[in-house]
């Protein structure tokens, strides 16, 4: 029999880190504190990945799981643990990566961010799957460490009205004549529609199109149609004429309307929060000229524009320039943006001096981070004296700052997290950078 283990830590994934004979044990369902027996599914010579067994001792923070999914669902992986706990835990997380991979040391800790634990998830991508086995069509995350889709009836990290669709959404997909050609859906939820996109790899027949406009009219949601491989070429199928999908930052008077295949943040409520949090330590004053790199459709772009400073957005996306081009038009801020369109994976510092001087800089890269970014500041004066950095990865964030704080002069003056994702293990996170004083 194995014996039992104290779980000393989180790790990135939300599994509890454990030591045993000499190995590194990985225990999904342990929480921190906790003496847990496992079963392991994977041993290797230095260490094992496991499942929680008995709960011997446990934690303080160890709550019951709300969702019944949970366990099975590969959506969440905390909801065992008190939501509070999870952002202390997220928190220490980021410091550990800081400490560990970046060798630095944040000079102030910022207060973590909390938001509604519940129904924050305005986008997901649900699978689709015929299994005649199980006697229909399953609409729904896939399942732990597994390509299955899971069982889902109902899930708590959705508003609950788009919740309460999963079963009649399999049941319409069941009674399509194409019911086994529908891989996928992507919900995208805006402030006045609800979309779904229905990716469809055989053309609908006009029956399928008349049970597909019943269902939008009975739910109040609006169908894209998506043909072909890439997700820009979903269309509106029904209802042709419904308000658009966008959302709103009511502290900067901006609407950002938005493709529901775009990249928005998943919770909106928590996004909001973000921006105001990088704007409060970007502090952006008018006559300034500020970067955005990695602006996306412009959400932190415009409200660092509507606070009077110059700022030029930069972003790979070809399409989303375009329309954080359209966004800046629409919020009246095209006259003090520019939006450019770059791979920011392989700039240099020619490239960058070629932008002029920037007076500030916003970095919000996705989970790879902004290593040729960094790599690409000068060491004097040509740097912005101050950077905000976003990150939905701390393991990249840290490996920047090093580069940051070790090789290019800057102090790490304050990090904190964000809780933008609870109960899952994604750790969102905010950093400020200046320039130490010379
Ligand atoms: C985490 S998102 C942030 C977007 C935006 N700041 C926001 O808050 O909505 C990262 C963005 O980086 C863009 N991106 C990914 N790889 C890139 C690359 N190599 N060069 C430039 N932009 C890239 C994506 O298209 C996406 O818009
Ligand atoms: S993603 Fe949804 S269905 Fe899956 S475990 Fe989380 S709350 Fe439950």
């Amino acid at each position: 029999m194995i014996a039992p283990v104290t779980i000393e830590s989180l790790d990135q994934e939300g599994r509890g880190v454990a030591h045993a004979q000499g190995k590194v044990i990985f225990i999904e369902g342990a929480l921190p504190g906790e003496v847990v027996t496992y079963n392991p599914y994977r041993k290797k010579s230095n260490f094992e990945m496991a499942q929680v067994g008995q709960v011997l001792k446990p934690a303080y923070a160890r709550v019951t799981p709300q969702c019944r999914h949970f366990g099975t669902c590969g959506g969440c992986s905390l909801q065992h643990m008190d939501a509070r706990a999870q952002v202390a835990a997220k928190q220490r997380i980021l410091e550990d990566n800081l400490k560990h991979i970046g060798k630095v040391e944040s000079e102030l800790i910022l207060p973590a961010v909390y938001g509604a634990a519940w129904g924050y998830r305005y986008r997901a991508r649900l699978s689709v799957r015929y299994v005649a086995k199980k006697g229909g069509v399953l609409v729904g995350f896939h399942e732990k460490r597994s390509s299955f889709v899971a069982d889902m009836q109902a899930c708590e990290v959705m508003p609950l009205h788009i919740s309460r669709l999963i079963l009649p959404l399999r049941e319409l997909v069941g009674s399509l004549s194409i019911l086994d050609r529908i891989p996928q859906i992507e919900v995208s939820l805006g402030e006045e529609v609800d979309v779904l996109v229905l990716r469809i790899l055989e053309p609908l027949t006009s029956q399928d199109e008349v049970l597909l406009t019943a269902f939008a009219d009975r739910h109040h949601i609006q169908f894209f149609l998506q043909p072909e491989g890439s997700p820009q070429t979903a269309y509106p199928f029904y209802p042709k004429d419904a308000p658009e999908l966008n959302y709103t930052l009511p502290e900067f008077d901006i609407v950002m309307p938005f493709h529901p295949t775009e990249f928005t943040q998943v919770n909106p409520a928590m996004n909001r929060i973000l921006v105001r949090r990088a704007l409060n330590l970007l502090d952006p004053q008018p006559g300034e000229r500020i970067a955005d790199l990695f602006c996306g459709l412009g959400n932190f772009t415009l409200p660092i524009a509507r606070r009077g400073a110059y700022v030029a957005g930069y972003e790979g996306s070809a399409a989303m320039v375009r329309r954080a081009g359209e966004n800046a038009k629409r919020n009246g801020l095209a006259r003090n943006t520019q939006f450019v369109e770059a791979n920011l994976f392989e700039i240099n510092e020619a490239w960058m001096q070629g932008q002029g001087y920037f007076d500030k800089m916003l970095i919000d890269p996705p989970r790879e981070g902004a290593i040729a970014v960094v790599n690409s500041l000068g060491e004097g004066r040509t740097a912005p004296p101050r950077i905000v950095y976003v990150s939905c990865n701390p393991a990249t964030l840290a490996r920047d700052a090093g580069v940051l704080v070790q090789g290019k002069g800057y102090l790490l003056k304050a990090a904190g997290v964000v809780n933008m994702f609870p109960h899952t293990a994604h750790v969102e996170s905010i950093a400020l950078f200046e320039k130490a004083a010379v």
